[in-house]
């Protein structure tokens, strides 16, 4: 029932740098912002109207999802926003240069952190730079839901409870919903979709800025298990890029 619209934000000024970024709030790089009209170009093409919009409270997914509505002269939509939608928080990696960080711990620690379902990176203590520790958007959440490293098992976990409260009634409505978010997010959402096993999830990998559309049936699994991307040449390309980060 509905139709779901995935799309990941458009290249950030960390993806270009090649930094593990998470829940550091980085902007879109100029091909980020490209990458978003593109996604909104395709929704366009594809004659795909979301009828109500869900992102992150990140600047990167937020962005995108503006930037791709406006091409589609759909700025008006309705929104939400949850932090539940997130990228991963990255821990310590937070900030680190992926290549150096793979040169330094190894591939093995490098796939394990980046990839492992159920092993989270070391905590990001507080006074770090890249602490989210005192961000006031995070103010009102109670302090235990508040996390200083996450596993994709954690983010399934904090993002299923939006999945079921807040996305769910809208595609019970009949509408098509769009989520903007992040890799690890859209990662764990498709896992549940899809129900991918926690050592497959390892190899599957989100391309920026491409729309990846779900039709979905009355119980609200995939009709066409993986979906589709409106682009499937580019998307290609686009995660074969995402699995090779970290690679000199
Ligand atoms: O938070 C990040 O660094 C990325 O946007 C997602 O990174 P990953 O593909 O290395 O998990």
């Amino acid at each position: 029932m509905g139709t779901l619209v995935l799309l990941r934000h458009g290249e950030s000024v960390w993806n270009a740098e090649g930094l593990f970024t998470g829940w550091v709030d980085v902007d879109l790089s100029e091909k980020g912002e490209q990458e978003a009209r593109r996604g909104g170009e395709l929704l366009l093409g594809a004659d795909l109207r979301p009828d109500i919009v869900h992102t992150s409270v990140l600047k990167r997914a937020i962005r995108t999802a503006n930037i791709a509505l406006e091409t589609a002269d759909l700025h008006w939509l309705p929104v939400e926003r949850s932090w539940r939608l997130n990228e991963r928080h990255y821990g310590a990696l937070q900030g680190k240069n992926k290549a150096q960080t793979r040169a330094e711990f190894g591939d093995e620690q490098f796939m394990v952190w980046r990839r492992s379902y159920d092993t989270p990176p070391p905590p990001l203590p507080d006074d770090d730079e890249y602490s989210q520790a005192d961000d006031r958007r995070y103010a009102g959440l109670p302090p235990e839901l508040l996390p200083r490293t996450e596993c994709l098992a954690d983010v399934v976990d904090r993002l299923l409870p939006y999945w079921y409260d807040a996305i769910v009634p809208d595609l019970a409505a009949g509408r098509t919903v769009l989520v903007a978010a992040h890799g690890n997010s859209l990662r764990a959402l498709v896992k549940h979709l899809d129900g991918i096993d926690d050592e497959t999830i390892a190899g599957l990998n989100i391309p920026t800025g491409i729309p990846l559309v779900y039709d979905l049936n009355d119980d609200f699994t995939p009709r066409k298990t993986g979906g589709e991307y409106l682009d499937p040449e580019a998307a290609k390309e686009a995660i074969e890029a995402v699995k090779n980060q970290g690679k000199k």
